[in-house]
Protein backbone atom coordinates (compact mmCIF):
# COMPACT_ATOMS: atom_id res chain seq x y z
CA UNK A 1 0.00 0.00 0.00
CA UNK A 2 1.13 3.43 -0.94
CA UNK A 3 0.76 6.70 1.26
CA UNK A 4 0.32 10.06 0.73
CA UNK A 5 0.12 13.06 3.30
CA UNK A 6 -1.35 15.89 3.14
CA UNK A 7 -1.08 18.68 5.82
CA UNK A 8 -2.11 22.31 4.84
CA UNK A 9 -1.01 25.54 6.93
CA UNK A 10 -2.82 28.62 6.03
CA UNK A 11 -0.27 30.86 7.14
CA UNK A 12 2.22 30.29 4.30
CA UNK A 13 -0.53 29.26 2.16
CA UNK A 14 1.03 25.90 1.45
CA UNK A 15 0.34 22.29 1.05
CA UNK A 16 3.00 19.70 2.18
CA UNK A 17 2.83 16.76 0.16
CA UNK A 18 4.69 13.19 2.07
CA UNK A 19 5.71 10.09 1.16
CA UNK A 20 4.60 7.83 4.29
CA UNK A 21 6.88 5.21 4.33
CA UNK A 22 6.00 1.98 5.78
CA UNK A 23 8.31 1.79 8.63
CA UNK A 24 7.17 4.82 9.86
CA UNK A 25 8.71 8.15 8.40
CA UNK A 26 8.06 10.78 6.23
CA UNK A 27 9.72 11.89 2.94
CA UNK A 28 8.58 15.32 1.88
CA UNK A 29 7.89 14.93 -1.77
CA UNK A 30 6.11 18.61 -2.67
CA UNK A 31 4.75 21.46 -1.29
CA UNK A 32 2.18 23.13 -3.04
CA UNK A 33 1.72 27.06 -3.17
CA UNK A 34 -1.57 27.70 -3.01
CA UNK A 35 -3.53 30.74 -3.74
CA UNK A 36 -5.42 31.78 -0.12
CA UNK A 37 -5.07 30.22 3.03
CA UNK A 38 -5.71 27.07 2.96
CA UNK A 39 -7.77 25.11 5.79
CA UNK A 40 -9.88 21.73 5.25
CA UNK A 41 -9.07 18.82 3.14
CA UNK A 42 -10.63 15.92 1.93
CA UNK A 43 -9.65 13.01 -0.93
CA UNK A 44 -12.21 12.02 -3.49
CA UNK A 45 -14.19 8.53 -2.93
CA UNK A 46 -12.23 7.31 -6.10
CA UNK A 47 -8.83 9.01 -4.79
CA UNK A 48 -8.17 10.76 -8.06
CA UNK A 49 -8.95 14.50 -6.55
CA UNK A 50 -7.84 16.44 -3.51
CA UNK A 51 -10.39 19.27 -2.46
CA UNK A 52 -8.91 21.90 -0.41
CA UNK A 53 -10.77 25.14 1.33
CA UNK A 54 -9.81 28.53 0.78
CA UNK A 55 -10.07 31.92 2.35
CA UNK A 56 -10.36 34.99 2.24
CA UNK A 57 -12.05 34.06 -1.53
CA UNK A 58 -14.28 31.17 -0.24
CA UNK A 59 -13.50 28.84 -2.82
CA UNK A 60 -12.83 24.90 -3.38
CA UNK A 61 -9.63 23.78 -5.32
CA UNK A 62 -9.28 20.64 -6.93
CA UNK A 63 -6.17 19.29 -7.49
CA UNK A 64 -5.48 15.96 -9.25
CA UNK A 65 -3.42 13.71 -7.60
CA UNK A 66 -0.64 11.76 -9.29
CA UNK A 67 -1.09 7.79 -9.14
CA UNK A 68 2.93 7.86 -8.81
CA UNK A 69 4.03 9.49 -6.33
CA UNK A 70 0.84 11.40 -4.75
CA UNK A 71 1.89 14.83 -6.14
CA UNK A 72 -0.79 17.69 -6.57
CA UNK A 73 -1.20 19.54 -9.85
CA UNK A 74 -4.14 22.36 -10.21
CA UNK A 75 -7.49 20.77 -11.73
CA UNK A 76 -10.52 23.37 -11.31
CA UNK A 77 -11.90 25.45 -8.32
CA UNK A 78 -15.13 26.72 -7.43
CA UNK A 79 -16.96 29.29 -5.35
CA UNK A 80 -18.07 28.67 -2.15
CA UNK A 81 -20.91 30.74 -0.19
CA UNK A 82 -19.22 30.75 3.50
CA UNK A 83 -15.91 30.47 4.70
CA UNK A 84 -14.60 26.62 4.70
CA UNK A 85 -14.52 25.40 7.76
CA UNK A 86 -14.62 21.85 6.96
CA UNK A 87 -15.15 19.96 3.72
CA UNK A 88 -16.01 16.23 2.97
CA UNK A 89 -17.86 14.34 0.29
CA UNK A 90 -20.50 11.72 0.17
CA UNK A 91 -19.38 8.04 -0.56
CA UNK A 92 -19.92 8.10 -4.71
CA UNK A 93 -18.55 11.20 -5.03
CA UNK A 94 -21.24 13.76 -6.38
CA UNK A 95 -21.39 15.86 -3.97
CA UNK A 96 -19.18 18.26 -1.38
CA UNK A 97 -20.33 19.38 1.64
CA UNK A 98 -18.95 22.60 2.94
CA UNK A 99 -19.74 23.53 6.70
CA UNK A 100 -19.34 27.22 7.65
CA UNK A 101 -18.64 27.97 11.01
CA UNK A 102 -18.69 32.08 10.45
CA UNK A 103 -21.55 31.84 8.22
CA UNK A 104 -23.66 29.31 9.95
CA UNK A 105 -23.99 27.20 7.06
CA UNK A 106 -23.55 24.17 5.33
CA UNK A 107 -23.16 24.31 1.26
CA UNK A 108 -23.61 20.93 -1.25
CA UNK A 109 -21.40 21.45 -4.18
CA UNK A 110 -21.93 19.60 -6.93
CA UNK A 111 -18.97 17.21 -8.43
CA UNK A 112 -18.84 16.81 -12.45
CA UNK A 113 -16.68 13.80 -12.82
CA UNK A 114 -14.72 15.09 -9.55
CA UNK A 115 -15.24 18.30 -10.84
CA UNK A 116 -16.50 20.98 -8.30
CA UNK A 117 -18.86 23.25 -9.90
CA UNK A 118 -22.56 24.48 -8.95
CA UNK A 119 -23.71 24.64 -5.62
CA UNK A 120 -27.13 23.00 -5.27
CA UNK A 121 -28.05 23.52 -1.67
CA UNK A 122 -27.30 26.19 0.93
CA UNK A 123 -28.88 24.88 4.40
CA UNK A 124 -28.73 28.37 6.61
CA UNK A 125 -29.50 28.95 10.71
CA UNK A 126 -26.93 26.51 11.80
CA UNK A 127 -24.60 28.66 14.10
CA UNK A 128 -21.18 27.57 15.06
CA UNK A 129 -21.63 24.88 12.22
CA UNK A 130 -18.04 22.98 12.47
CA UNK A 131 -18.45 19.90 10.26
CA UNK A 132 -20.29 17.62 7.66
CA UNK A 133 -20.96 14.08 7.90
CA UNK A 134 -22.60 11.66 5.91
CA UNK A 135 -23.22 8.15 7.48
CA UNK A 136 -21.78 5.40 6.06
CA UNK A 137 -25.10 4.13 4.64
CA UNK A 138 -24.80 7.66 2.65
CA UNK A 139 -28.20 8.32 3.71
CA UNK A 140 -27.81 10.76 6.21
CA UNK A 141 -25.45 14.37 6.95
CA UNK A 142 -24.80 15.01 10.39
CA UNK A 143 -23.73 18.64 10.66
CA UNK A 144 -22.70 19.69 14.44
CA UNK A 145 -23.87 22.99 15.08
CA UNK A 146 -21.76 24.19 17.69
CA UNK A 147 -23.20 27.12 19.67
CA UNK A 148 -26.69 25.48 19.52
CA UNK A 149 -25.74 22.29 21.30
CA UNK A 150 -27.30 20.20 18.56
CA UNK A 151 -26.11 17.92 15.39
CA UNK A 152 -28.76 18.15 12.71
CA UNK A 153 -29.90 15.55 10.30
CA UNK A 154 -30.30 15.85 7.13
CA UNK A 155 -31.52 13.50 4.21
CA UNK A 156 -29.12 13.55 1.24
CA UNK A 157 -31.48 13.93 -1.74
CA UNK A 158 -30.65 12.40 -5.16
CA UNK A 159 -30.25 15.78 -6.42
CA UNK A 160 -27.96 17.05 -3.43
CA UNK A 161 -31.00 19.03 -1.93
CA UNK A 162 -31.25 18.79 1.88
CA UNK A 163 -34.73 17.17 3.56
CA UNK A 164 -34.59 17.52 7.15
CA UNK A 165 -35.33 14.57 9.13
CA UNK A 166 -37.57 13.81 11.45
CA UNK A 167 -36.53 14.18 14.24
CA UNK A 168 -34.48 17.19 12.59
CA UNK A 169 -31.67 16.89 15.60
CA UNK A 170 -29.98 15.73 18.32
CA UNK A 171 -29.00 17.64 21.09
CA UNK A 172 -25.90 17.49 23.69
CA UNK A 173 -25.60 19.06 27.11
CA UNK A 174 -25.93 22.76 27.53
CA UNK A 175 -22.74 23.99 26.08
CA UNK A 176 -21.41 20.92 24.89
CA UNK A 177 -20.24 22.49 21.24
CA UNK A 178 -20.36 19.48 18.95
CA UNK A 179 -17.63 19.82 16.51
CA UNK A 180 -15.88 16.74 14.57
CA UNK A 181 -17.24 13.50 13.75
CA UNK A 182 -16.27 9.57 13.56
CA UNK A 183 -18.13 6.76 11.96
CA UNK A 184 -17.58 3.17 13.94
CA UNK A 185 -16.42 0.84 11.06
CA UNK A 186 -19.39 -1.76 11.87
CA UNK A 187 -21.59 1.65 10.64
CA UNK A 188 -23.79 0.95 13.93
CA UNK A 189 -22.34 4.20 16.03
CA UNK A 190 -20.53 7.73 15.67
CA UNK A 191 -18.19 9.57 17.67
CA UNK A 192 -18.76 12.98 18.49
CA UNK A 193 -16.01 15.40 20.01
CA UNK A 194 -17.47 18.57 21.88
CA UNK A 195 -15.22 21.50 21.95
CA UNK A 196 -16.23 23.65 24.43
CA UNK A 197 -16.29 21.13 27.25
CA UNK A 198 -13.89 18.65 25.67
CA UNK A 199 -16.07 15.63 25.77
CA UNK A 200 -16.80 13.18 23.30
CA UNK A 201 -20.35 11.74 22.86
CA UNK A 202 -20.62 8.41 21.47
CA UNK A 203 -23.80 8.07 19.15
CA UNK A 204 -25.93 5.06 18.14
CA UNK A 205 -27.25 5.30 14.84
CA UNK A 206 -30.86 4.77 14.03
CA UNK A 207 -31.66 2.46 11.10
CA UNK A 208 -34.51 3.92 8.67
CA UNK A 209 -37.24 3.22 11.73
CA UNK A 210 -34.85 4.46 14.87
CA UNK A 211 -33.90 7.10 16.44
CA UNK A 212 -30.26 8.29 16.85
CA UNK A 213 -29.36 8.19 20.00
CA UNK A 214 -25.95 9.43 22.87
CA UNK A 215 -25.40 6.27 24.50
CA UNK A 216 -22.66 7.33 26.37
CA UNK A 217 -20.25 10.40 27.29
CA UNK A 218 -16.65 10.59 28.50
CA UNK A 219 -14.49 13.12 29.55
CA UNK A 220 -11.49 13.41 27.58
CA UNK A 221 -9.46 15.67 29.95
CA UNK A 222 -6.99 14.50 32.69
CA UNK A 223 -8.80 14.32 36.30
CA UNK A 224 -6.24 17.51 37.69
CA UNK A 225 -7.05 19.74 34.06
CA UNK A 226 -8.76 22.77 35.05
CA UNK A 227 -7.95 25.25 32.34
CA UNK A 228 -10.31 26.21 29.56
CA UNK A 229 -11.14 23.12 27.94
CA UNK A 230 -10.60 23.52 24.05
CA UNK A 231 -11.37 20.43 21.71
CA UNK A 232 -10.66 19.63 18.44
CA UNK A 233 -10.86 16.83 16.07
CA UNK A 234 -11.42 13.12 16.68
CA UNK A 235 -10.64 9.88 14.09
CA UNK A 236 -11.19 6.19 14.82
CA UNK A 237 -8.69 2.87 13.68
CA UNK A 238 -9.97 1.60 10.73
CA UNK A 239 -10.20 -1.39 12.72
CA UNK A 240 -12.86 -0.01 15.02
CA UNK A 241 -10.31 -0.58 17.72
CA UNK A 242 -9.02 3.12 19.03
CA UNK A 243 -10.13 6.48 19.38
CA UNK A 244 -7.93 9.62 19.79
CA UNK A 245 -9.33 13.04 20.49
CA UNK A 246 -7.82 16.17 20.76
CA UNK A 247 -7.52 19.27 23.21
CA UNK A 248 -5.74 22.65 22.05
CA UNK A 249 -5.46 24.37 25.39
CA UNK A 250 -3.33 21.41 26.85
CA UNK A 251 -2.22 19.87 23.54
CA UNK A 252 -2.81 16.47 24.56
CA UNK A 253 -4.63 13.52 22.53
CA UNK A 254 -6.56 11.40 24.70
CA UNK A 255 -6.49 7.59 23.71
CA UNK A 256 -9.64 5.48 24.22
CA UNK A 257 -10.07 1.95 23.47
CA UNK A 258 -13.47 0.73 21.77
CA UNK A 259 -15.54 -1.94 22.59
CA UNK A 260 -15.97 -4.75 20.32
CA UNK A 261 -19.54 -3.49 19.57
CA UNK A 262 -18.53 -0.01 18.87
CA UNK A 263 -21.03 1.13 21.93
CA UNK A 264 -18.63 1.63 24.82
CA UNK A 265 -15.26 3.84 24.99
CA UNK A 266 -12.76 3.83 27.66
CA UNK A 267 -9.85 6.57 28.42
CA UNK A 268 -6.58 4.39 28.04
CA UNK A 269 -4.30 7.52 28.38
CA UNK A 270 -2.68 10.67 27.15
CA UNK A 271 -0.07 11.61 24.89
CA UNK A 272 1.71 15.49 24.87
CA UNK A 273 1.58 16.35 21.48
CA UNK A 274 2.57 19.35 19.41
CA UNK A 275 1.53 22.80 20.72
CA UNK A 276 -2.35 23.79 19.66
CA UNK A 277 -3.63 20.60 17.41
CA UNK A 278 -6.35 21.35 15.52
CA UNK A 279 -5.52 18.46 13.34
CA UNK A 280 -4.73 14.81 13.02
CA UNK A 281 -5.50 11.89 11.31
CA UNK A 282 -4.74 7.95 11.37
CA UNK A 283 -2.96 5.75 8.31
CA UNK A 284 -4.82 3.29 6.43
CA UNK A 285 -3.07 0.41 7.77
CA UNK A 286 -4.07 1.77 11.32
CA UNK A 287 -0.48 1.79 12.42
CA UNK A 288 0.28 5.47 12.70
CA UNK A 289 -1.01 8.72 13.73
CA UNK A 290 -0.06 12.26 12.46
CA UNK A 291 -0.62 15.30 14.43
CA UNK A 292 -0.70 18.91 13.54
CA UNK A 293 0.56 21.31 15.77
CA UNK A 294 -1.20 25.17 15.02
CA UNK A 295 1.42 26.95 16.96
CA UNK A 296 4.64 24.80 16.84
CA UNK A 297 4.82 24.32 12.68
CA UNK A 298 5.54 20.97 13.14
CA UNK A 299 3.67 17.46 12.83
CA UNK A 300 4.98 14.72 14.84
CA UNK A 301 4.05 10.86 13.95
CA UNK A 302 3.57 8.75 16.55
CA UNK A 303 3.40 4.76 16.20
CA UNK A 304 0.11 2.79 17.69
CA UNK A 305 1.06 0.44 19.67
CA UNK A 306 -0.39 -2.15 21.88
CA UNK A 307 -3.79 -3.40 23.00
CA UNK A 308 -4.05 0.27 24.66
CA UNK A 309 -3.36 1.54 21.20
CA UNK A 310 -0.74 3.97 23.41
CA UNK A 311 1.53 6.35 21.06
CA UNK A 312 5.02 6.49 20.83
CA UNK A 313 6.67 9.53 19.06
CA UNK A 314 8.94 8.25 15.93
CA UNK A 315 9.73 11.53 14.48
CA UNK A 316 8.95 15.17 14.03
CA UNK A 317 8.73 17.42 10.99
CA UNK A 318 9.02 20.68 10.28
CA UNK A 319 6.13 22.19 7.82
CA UNK A 320 4.40 25.68 6.65
CA UNK A 321 2.83 28.08 9.46
CA UNK A 322 -0.19 27.06 11.32
CA UNK A 323 -0.68 23.63 10.10
CA UNK A 324 -3.89 22.24 11.08
CA UNK A 325 -5.47 20.09 8.91
CA UNK A 326 -4.12 16.23 7.97
CA UNK A 327 -5.31 13.71 5.78
CA UNK A 328 -3.40 10.16 4.86
CA UNK A 329 -4.18 8.74 1.35
CA UNK A 330 -3.78 5.13 0.50
CA UNK A 331 -3.01 3.88 -3.06
O1 LIG B 1 -11.58 25.89 16.04
C1 LIG B 1 -12.23 26.87 15.91
O2 LIG B 1 -12.97 27.01 14.81
C2 LIG B 1 -13.83 28.13 14.63
C3 LIG B 1 -14.08 28.33 13.18
O3 LIG B 1 -12.92 28.24 12.50
P1 LIG B 1 -12.65 28.96 11.17
O4 LIG B 1 -11.23 28.62 10.89
O5 LIG B 1 -13.59 28.42 10.17
O6 LIG B 1 -12.85 30.44 11.38
C4 LIG B 1 -13.21 29.31 15.31
O7 LIG B 1 -13.87 30.45 15.12
C5 LIG B 1 -13.07 28.98 16.77
O8 LIG B 1 -12.60 30.06 17.47
C6 LIG B 1 -12.09 27.91 16.91
O9 LIG B 1 -12.07 27.38 18.19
Amino acid sequence: MKQTVYTASPESQQIHVWRLNSEGSLTLVQVVDVPGQVQPMVVSPDKRYLYVGVRPEFRVLAYRISPEDGALSYAAEAPLSGSPTHISTDHSGRFLFSASYNAGSVSVVRLNDGIPGETVHLEEGLEGCHSANISPDNRTLFVPALKQDRICLFTLGETGALTAQEPSEVTTVEGAGPRHMAFHPNKRFAYCVNELNSSVDVWQLSDPHGKTECVQTVDMMPPEFSDTRWAADIHITPDGRHLYACDRTSSTLTIFSVSEDGSVIAVEGFQPTETQPRGFNIDNSGKYLIAAGQKSHHIALYEISGAQGLLAEKARYAVGQGPMWVVINAM
